[in-house]
């Protein structure tokens, strides 16, 4: 018999608050590429890197911290806290309370736009932040959580 198989490392892809409505809400900044095509796209490469993806969206706070709470059984986080990212101290608390790395993602450059978008509050307690690469800013996001869980980066 083969011997049993390590159980395959788990990254949960995290969106929140109108992310769900990538894809249809303002073009110019977020682009066409639907939520779901994000997911899918991140799925494939995930499982092309050796791990397994699980998505979640919410538009309410608290989920979203009952998402990154079950993190706690998984191995890495890829997160988009919309415009939690901005004010939510329970959201930062939250990822700040979980072993697992969180990497997280904007994908207009907050930079570029109001000053109320220059600052996260989430991105100190934060393993890296991506912003400004569009959608890709995911899949560039999964590839840096993949090479914390390996040891690879730090
Ligand atoms: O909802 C969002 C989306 C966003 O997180 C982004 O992905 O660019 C940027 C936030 O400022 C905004 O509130």
């Amino acid at each position: 018999m083969d011997a049993p198989r390590a159980a395959r490392p788990t990254v949960l892809l995290l969106n929140g608050p109108n992310l769900n409505l990538l894809g249809e809400r303002d073009p110019a900044q977020y682009g066409s590429t639907t939520l779901a095509d994000v997911e899918k796209r991140v799925s494939a490469l995930g499982a092309e890197l050796g791990v397994d993806v699980v998505c979640a969206q919410s538009n309410h706070e608290g989920a979203l911290v009952d998402h990154v709470h079950s993190a706690r059984a998984m191995d890495g986080i890829v997160f988009n806290p919309g415009a939690y990212a901005h004010y939510s101290i329970a959201l930062r608390d939250a990822v700040d309370a979980v072993a697992a790395p969180c990497v997280e993602v904007h994908v207009s450059n907050v930079y570029a736009r109001e000053p109320f978008r220059h600052t996260s509050v989430t991105a100190p307690v934060m393993r890296g932040s991506i912003s400004g690469c569009g959608v890709h800013g995911y899949e560039l996001a999964l590839r840096h959580v993949v090479s914390l869980i390996s040891g690879e980066s730090r």
